[in-house]
């Protein structure tokens, strides 16, 4: 299990990079064993993967827990199958014990037999191919040791040893017959051991620590037990505004240091970051950055959930895939587009709102007032940040009044401001993209000319088409118009709704929306709108008149 943080000189490492996740799997297949940069070679001539390389790239990061259940899953395995899901990694488990537990403590504990621990090291060694192998709540000396055997006998490229003593409650969770077992046969084996103040103390025989220097020390003198890393977690440490973890390499100390997140929903903390430090090493990533990477994701994880409330007791657990806080729940259930939702689109434009001096919250709200049915945000001249913060007072002015908004090209910011959906144009991010950047709750528009990028548009998994410019228009350079045949063409060759755009206004929406096509939902508007003195009023006389053409198509 030797584990080697060494990297060759020439190879620089981007640790934002690698938070994202983008460069897991290349790296795992740039990085050996040991650690050190392999040539990306291994092609047989004519440039052809050899087998060896197409069953590396096939291989998915695997972590194994060997570690407790805490039925209130904020900690345990439970943690730990979170924290590698959040991190792109699969999670094996073999559990050592049950607790029955919540967030006011734990109420009970029965541990698995020594047997059945080995029965299910058996069953995941034998069979799977595990690159790490992370160890929790080890409840007895005999655990331990089967646990020492099984490594002997099934090689993995590292071990992260959380020891695991008492829980955050305070309850015991492993007694010193456990911790000196601990110290003889995993310590020497670990590739890092990640105690807190507590558990370092309890490994180092009552040592007092109370300061930084202390923990320095305190990593020094488990490295010497056997462990190639060491991270003393300083959490607890009294005085200190930051979060200091102190990690030794066996050459140097580092302390590393991050704002400490003031929250009760600290339950977990131990389990996540050392799981998440294996499921980094499990991709490829040398030691430090694992490290650095893991303390960013749990300190994301808990500023993310320091509002979220579950359980009654003094900690509670955190949200390892940040999605629980979303004050969209309360407002709107419906995330999946209505196609009659696109009876009247109305698209902003951040030049006319300019040129009658609105906000593009009021020109928005003006809109719904007059019956739009959507809204898409299309602010091709702001800047981030100032879109960003408009897309969320629009975002609010939408939700309360169950409107979606959807954002023009810009994914991040829908991401940002939790938008309904986008809307994309052929030269814009793909759909496909889009939607495995969005997921499959949001709304996905397309912009489409012609027949094939219709049947495109479907099989990429859009919502609906945008489709013109139907009449000619100032408001896009340079747009084709496809005119109401080309219109047609489109919708006859589509599942999806389709809203008709470009040049449409309460003069001629009757002669769109008259062709009575199944799927031709509504019209698309910017300037009948946004370019007019009353935008409330513009938008009630539109919806009269696609309201009466409906009636009369029927
Ligand atoms: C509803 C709707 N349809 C079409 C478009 C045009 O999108 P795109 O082709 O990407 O052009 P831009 O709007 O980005 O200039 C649209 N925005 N909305
Ligand atoms: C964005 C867009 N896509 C095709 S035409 C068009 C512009 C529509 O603007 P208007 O409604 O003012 O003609
Ligand atoms: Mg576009």
């Amino acid at each position: 299990m030797a584990f080697s943080a060494t990297l060759s000189s020439s190879v620089s490492f981007n640790l934002d990079e690698w938070l994202r996740g983008a460069s897991a799997s290349s790296l795992r297949s740039s990085c050996s064993r040991s650690g050190r940069i392999r040539s990306s070679g291994a092609m047989k001539a004519g440039g052809a993967p050899a087998a060896s390389e197409r069953a590396v790239k096939a291989k998915v990061p695997h972590v194994l827990t060997v570690a407790g259940s805490d039925s209130g899953a904020g900690a345990g395995i439970q943690a730990d199958l979170k924290a590698c899901a959040a991190r792109g990694v699969y999670c094996s488990t073999v559990i050592t014990a049950v607790t029955a537990q919540n967030t006011v403590g734990v109420q009970g504990v029965d541990n698995v037999s020594e047997e059945f621990v080995a029965e299910q090291l058996e069953s995941v060694l034998s069979d799977m191919q595990v690159d790490v192998v992370k160890t929790g709540m080890l409840p007895s000396a005999g655990i331990v040791r089967i646990l020492s055997s099984s490594l002997n006998k099934f090689q993995v490229q590292a071990l992260v040893v959380d020891p695991v003593m008492v829980s955050t409650s305070g309850d015991v969770l492993a007694g010193p017959s456990v911790l000196a077992v601990c110290r003889e046969v995993l310590l020497p084996i670990a590739d890092i051991v990640t105690p807190n103040l507590k558990e370092a103390s309890a490994l180092l025989g009552g040592m007092q620590l109370e300061t930084i220097a202390d923990m320095h020390s305190a990593a020094k003198l488990l490295h010497q037990m056997g462990s190639r890393h060491v991270l003393v977690k300083g959490g607890d440490l009294p005085g200190s505004c930051d979060a200091v973890d102190v990690f030794f390499d066996g050459e140097r100390l580092h302390d590393l240091r991050a704002p400490r997140v003031k929250t009760r929903n600290t339950h977990g903390t131990g389990c996540t970051l050392a799981s998440c430090i294996a499921a980094e090493l499990a991709k490829g990533s040398p030691m430090l950055p694992a490290v650095q990477v893991a303390k960013r994701f749990v300190e994301n994880a808990l500023d993310y959930s320091k509002e979220i409330s579950i359980g009654k007791g003094p900690q509670g657990p955190f949200d390892h895939f940040l999605m629980l806080n979303r004050k969209v729940h309360n407002f709107r259930k419906k995330m999946i587009l209505d196609p009659s939702d696109l009876f009247l689109y109305a698209v902003t434009d951040s030049g006319m709102n300019g040129k009658w001096g609105r906000s593009i919250e009021d020109a928005v709200k003006a809109a719904i007032e007059g019956g739009a049915t959507i809204i898409q945000l299309r602010e091709k001249d702001a800047g981030t940040r100032n879109f960003l913060e408009a897309a969320k007072s629009c975002m609010e002015v939408c939700r309360s009044r169950g409107i979606p908004l959807l954002i023009n090209d810009r994914i991040d910011i829908a991401l940002a401001c939790d938008a309904d959906g986008v809307h994309v144009g052929q030269s814009d991010m793909p759909v496909r993209t889009a939607r495995a950047l969005l997921g499959p709750e949001k709304i996905i528009g397309v912009s489409c000319k012609t027949p094939e990028q219709a049947q495109q548009a479907y099989m990429d998994g859009a919502d609906y088409i945008g489709s013109g410019g139907i009449y000619p228009t100032n408001t896009k350079e340079n747009n084709l118009t496809i005119g109401l045949e080309g219109l047609k063409a489109v919708c006859l060759s589509s599942k999806l709704p389709v809203v008709a755009i470009g040049g449409i206004g309460i003069s001629n929406a009757h002669s769109v929306m008259e062709l009575g096509l199944p799927n031709l939902k509504g019209v698309a508007v910017v300037s009948a709108l946004f370019d007019r003195e009353c935008i409330s009023t513009e938008a009630r006389k539109l919806y009269e008149v696609l309201s009466r053409t409906a009636s009369e198509v029927k």
